[in-house]
Formats: structure tokens, sequence, C-alpha cells
């Protein structure tokens, strides 16, 4: 035992303090004496002590029992080994003494010889205990909170969820469930390292943390109400739970205030980061009556606001379940899509408004199955891309592509293009320029036939990024081109800053053009512009001669539609061009 341990010893009689004193200080430990239950406690609050030796009765002051309960309620105290002094067979003391808290007792009159290795061992099974007390703590702190964000997890946020469930059923009072999810979270994870996004993450934590201070949706818990109002699920997944709400509206203007806070840039180094926030709202009972079903709806209106383009809120419908069955249904379909043969290009040809002739052709995709019937495009790249799909479906139709074309150029078709979509998540995929090389080798295609048709999305990410992926693509050799110009977020004077060949202006300013001058003013300003950085026009969507002959005479350079051609498949279209010619 070291000498450093030390224990207070209280007894009013000064004759027992000084033999206890004396056989405490034999067996090695260090001890502060006190003459009544008030010297105690002071002396306990100015030095602590490992241990406490305590007299029953001290008639002058607070007896031995106020004194160990005293000591019991102090944060130190809690913990700390109490032997008691009691006479012998005072058996109604003895129990008092453990109800009161005491850790032990010995009685009067005291064996000194053996009272050293009493309290030796009295300290050897409280830091024993102690010890166990800490990895229990260890042991919940780990099974219960997340430790990037020290926030409680999913399984506390769960538990607590359904205590939460239970009192506003007896209470009939409505609660609310917020789910959270960063916007573009995994994109910054990528491009800049799990350091910074673990960054990203904290910070986020603490926003949230600030952004609902002041509820006292947590009170009730008795744990610190900061500490539990919000969770970290996983990834970049937080839940807010709202305990008592008066109307549905109330979670929307907590919603609002964190989303706000959220948006605010974020400023690591020398990035700026954007992180804005998707909302997903379920109230019960409406939403869902047990919680594991709030939470799920929650997350399903999460996605919602996800899909509506992020940073916003939405609360939970019935609507939603039904499509959230068709998208899962979707989703399983399409996995097997390719294995099961189910996908196929069609072509759309492009025609040079200067020479009047079918220069290039646009792949677009089709997805037949025996139980959706035909798929729309517009439906399932998206879930493609929601689910990492499009990575081995753009793998298909860039190869499928490629392999087409090289086929008719062998035949003698005088083809100049292939155009194929790349969305933003293949095209920011580490190893794309890789994919596109290889394809290339294996099927004898050049480069320059090769168009790839990006989207502005895809551009405005991490700029030196895009900028070394469009890079590598040049020096591949082929063609870049921005699909659906002029609705996104570029304008011409960033993209001039970027190796493009083409712009495809977007359907929806060609389908206006009889109604809309404007529209009409902003294609021939695209056309002009795009025309000083040495990039060609593409005009798609056109349905009318009148659409076609004013894009004619403000000098677009392509044109495509249904006034032309439909997308065909690959037979027809060999048919149509062979007609054509
Ligand atoms: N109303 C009208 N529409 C016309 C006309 N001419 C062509 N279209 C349609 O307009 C869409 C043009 O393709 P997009 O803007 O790239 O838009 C495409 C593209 O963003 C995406 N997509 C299609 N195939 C692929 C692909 O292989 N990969 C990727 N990543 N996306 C694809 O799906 C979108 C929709 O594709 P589709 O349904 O094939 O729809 C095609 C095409 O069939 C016309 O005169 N009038």
């Amino acid at each position: 035992m070291q000498q450093s341990t030390s224990i207070i010893v209280i007894d009013d009689d000064p004759l027992i303090r000084l033999v206890v004193s004396g056989s405490l200080r034999a067996a090695g430990l260090n001890i502060i004496e006190a003459a009544s239950g008030e010297e105690g406690l002071r002396l306990f609050d100015e030095t602590g002590a490992d241990a406490v030796l305590l007299d029953v009765t001290m008639p002058s002051g607070i007896d031995g029992f106020t004194t160990c309960a005293e000591l019991r309620k102090r944060a130190q105290g809690e913990h700390l080994p109490i032997l008691m002094m009691t006479g012998l067979d005072d058996m109604e003391s003895i129990n008092r003494a453990y109800e009161i808290g005491a850790t032990d007792f010995i009685h009067k009159p005291l064996n000194l010889p053996l009272l050293g290795h009493r309290v030796r061992y009295l300290l050897k099974t409280s830091s024993t205990t102690q010890q166990l007390l800490q990895s229990k703590q260890r042991l919940h702190q780990m099974a219960y909170f997340d430790s990037l964000t020290e926030l409680p997890n999913r399984a506390f946020f769960l538990e607590y969820l359904q205590k939460m469930v239970a009192q506003a059923q007896r209470k009939k009072t409505k609660l609310s469930v917020l789910f959270l999810d960063l916007d573009g979270f995994k994109r910054i994870n990528d491009t800049l390292g799990h350091q910074i996004g673990d960054q990203v993450l904290q910070i986020a934590a603490e926003r949230l943390n600030n952004s609902i201070r002041g509820s006292d949706a947590f009170a009730h818990f008795g744990v610190k109400q900061n500490d539990i109002s919000l969770a970290r699920l996983g990834g970049d997944e937080f839940t807010v739970l709202l305990s008592e709400i008066e109307r549905d509206e109330d979670a929307a203007i907590v919603a609002e205030r964190i989303r706000k806070n959220l948006a605010q840039p974020i400023i690591l180094g020398e990035h700026e980061l954007v992180t804005t926030t998707s909302i997903g709202i379920a109230v019960y009972p409406d939403d869902g009556e047990v919680a594991e079903n709030l939470l799920k709806h929650a997350d399903l209106a999460m996605y919602y606001a996800k899909r509506a383009g992020g940073d916003t809120h939405r609360y939970f419908s019935v609507q939603m379940t039904e499509a959230a069955l068709r998208r899962l249904n979707l989703e399983n379909h399409l996995r097997r899509a390719i294995e099961r043969d189910e996908l196929e290009l069609h072509y759309q040809p492009q025609l040079d408004t200067h020479t009047r002739t079918f220069s290039g052709l646009e792949a677009l995709l089709r997805w037949k199955n025996n139980e959706l019937g035909s798929v729309s495009p517009a439906e399932f790249i998206p879930l493609a891309e929601e689910t990492g799909l499009i990575i081995s479906i753009g793998e298909w139709v860039l190869r499928r592509a490629c392999e087409q074309v090289q086929v008719w150029l062998d035949r003698g078709i005088p083809l100049t293009r292939i155009a194929v979509n790349v969305s933003a998540v293949q095209f920011l995929h580490r190893g794309f320029p890789g994919l596109v090389r290889k394809i290339l080798n294996e099927t004898g295609l050049r480069p320059e036939i090769l168009e790839l048709e990006l989207t502005e999305s895809a551009l405005i990410s991490d700029v030196e990024y895009v900028m070394d992926v469009l890079t590598e693509l040049k020096q591949i050799g082929v063609q870049l081109a921005i699909d659906d110009f002029g609705t996104g977020y570029s304008s011409l004077s960033r993209l001039k800053n970027f190796p493009i060949d083409r712009l495809k202006v977007d359907q929806m300013f060609v389908r206006n053009l009889e109604l809309n001058p404007n529209d009409g003013a902003i294609t021939s300003a695209i056309i002009a512009m795009a025309g000083n950085m040495n990039m060609k026009v593409t005009a798609e969507g056109v349905e009318s001669k009148f659409q076609m002959d004013f894009l004619r005479n403000i000098f677009c350079d392509e044109v495509q539609g249904y006034l032309l051609c439909k997308p065909l498949p690959a037979k027809q279209l060999e048919e149509f061009l062979n007609s054509q010619s």
C-alpha cells in the first residue's frame, strides 16, 4: 500500500483517535484525524480521502449515521469505502449503518493488530469495484454512444424512442422524429478524404446540438438533455426526437432551424464546404405507433426530401410507402437486368444543319423487364445512381455503344460520332478515364468518335478533381459535351475553364421557342457565346418545323428530335441511315 493512501479517522474520543491512527500509520497509511462529523466532512471536502473510519456515536455534533449519509451525497463520496465503528452487540446500529451506505463495520473494543489488515483489505476490494465500475461505464459508453461525435447512437436512440412512444401513448400526446442526412457527404469523403469527412460530421453534430438547445424534449430522461436530444445513427445520418409537440407543424419549425444552421459554410483549412441537409419527419401516432416504424418512415420521408433536390424537409405520407415498394421492386429487378440481358440501346441521329447530313448518334438506354414492362430511363437511371448500380450499367452502355458503332463503321456506314450519356456518379467514380481507355482498346473504336455527354452537376463538385478527369479524357482523345445545358448551375464563364467541345441546349428551351421569345433569345445567346469559346451547339427535342427553321437561322450546329427521327433500336437505325444515303 502506498504512503499517499489517506484515511480520515472521525471520532470524538481523542484516545481512540490516537490508538487507531497509530495502528494504521504502522500499517503504512496516511492518517487525517477529525474530532467531529462536521470536521470530518470539511476535511474530506478539502483533501479528499481513500477511506473513512467513522464512529457511530458522537454526542456533541452530527452523529456517524448523518456523517455517512452526507459523505455519500458527495460526488467523490459515492463509492468511498466507509468503515463504521459500532458497539459489539449493537445490531440496530449495524443495520442502520448498512442502510445509510456504510461499506463495512468494526466493533469496539477494537482489535488493533487486525485493524490495519482490515482497512487495507477494504481499500483493495474498493479499488477492484472501482475498476469494474469504470469498465462497465466504458462498455456502456461504447454500446450507446458514437465515438466520433460523442452523440448517442442508434441503439440508445431506439430505446429512448420506445420509452417516449410509451409515454406519448399514456399521455395521449404527439411526438416527432426528424431523420437527417447530409447532402453530398459521400462526395466530400470520396474526394477530400475521411479525415475531412470526419471533421465535417463533428461540426454538423455540434451545429445540430446548438440548433436544438433550449428545447425540453429530453428533460425527463435523467440524462443531460443536450447529450441525448439527438443521435448519430451512423454515416452521415442523424436523428432528433421531439418528445412532445402540440401540432404537426411544430416539427417543421425545428427542422427548418436545423436546416439553416447546417447549411452555413464550413471552413476547413483551404476548403470551404457547404453541406446542406435533407430532413424527413414522422409524427406519432399518425405515421407509426411503434418506434421502429416511426424511424423507418422518417427515413423514407428524408429520402423524398433528398429526391426533391435536398436542402429541404418532407413529412411522411402513406403514398411514400407505396412508391418505396415500387422502388424496391425496381431495384431488385434492375440488379439483375444486365445478366438477364434486359438492357438495350436505342440510337437517335443528330443532323448537321450546315451539311444537312446525319453526323452523329446519341445512345439511349432502354430497359424491358418481363414483370415491369418497359421502364423509362427517367425512372431507373436516378435509381441506378442512388444504388451505385449505374457503375456497372454505365460500363455496359459504354461498351455496347462502342462495339455497335465499330460494327457500323466496319460496314462502311459513315458515322463521325457516338454520344454516350455519363452520369455524375459514374464520372466521379475513381478510374473512369481508365475504363474509357480500356473499352476503346477492346472495341477498337477511334477515340475521337466517342463523345461523352456529362451533366452540369458532375462538374460542380471538387473543381480540381473534375479538371484532372476532364484533362485525362481529352488526352485519351474523346469529345466532351455538356448535356441539358441551361437548366443547371453552370454559367458559360465557369465552363470556359473546362475543355468542353459541345453544349447540348436543354429541350425545355427548344419546346418553348414558339411561345416564349425569351427562350429564343437565350438559345441565340448560348449559341453565340459557345461559338466564341470554340464550342459547338446541339439542340435537343426538336419536334416542329418552326423550331427547326428557327435553330437553323441562328446557326445552331446540330439538331436532334422526333421531327427527324425517334431513338431507334440498332437494326432499324441502320435501315434509317441506309435510306438517307
Ligand atoms: N419530347 C421529346 N423528347 C425527345 C425528343 N428527341 C429525343 N427525346 C428524348 O429526350 C431524351 C434526351 O436524352 P437526355 O437529355 O440525355 O436524357 C436522358 C438521359 O439523361 C438519361 N439516359 C438515357 N440513357 C442513358 C444512359 O445510357 N446513361 C445515363 N447515365 N443516362 C441515360 O435518361 C434521360 C431520358 O432518356 P429518354 O427517355 O431516352 O429521352 C431522351 C430522348 O428519347 C423530342 O423531339 N421530343
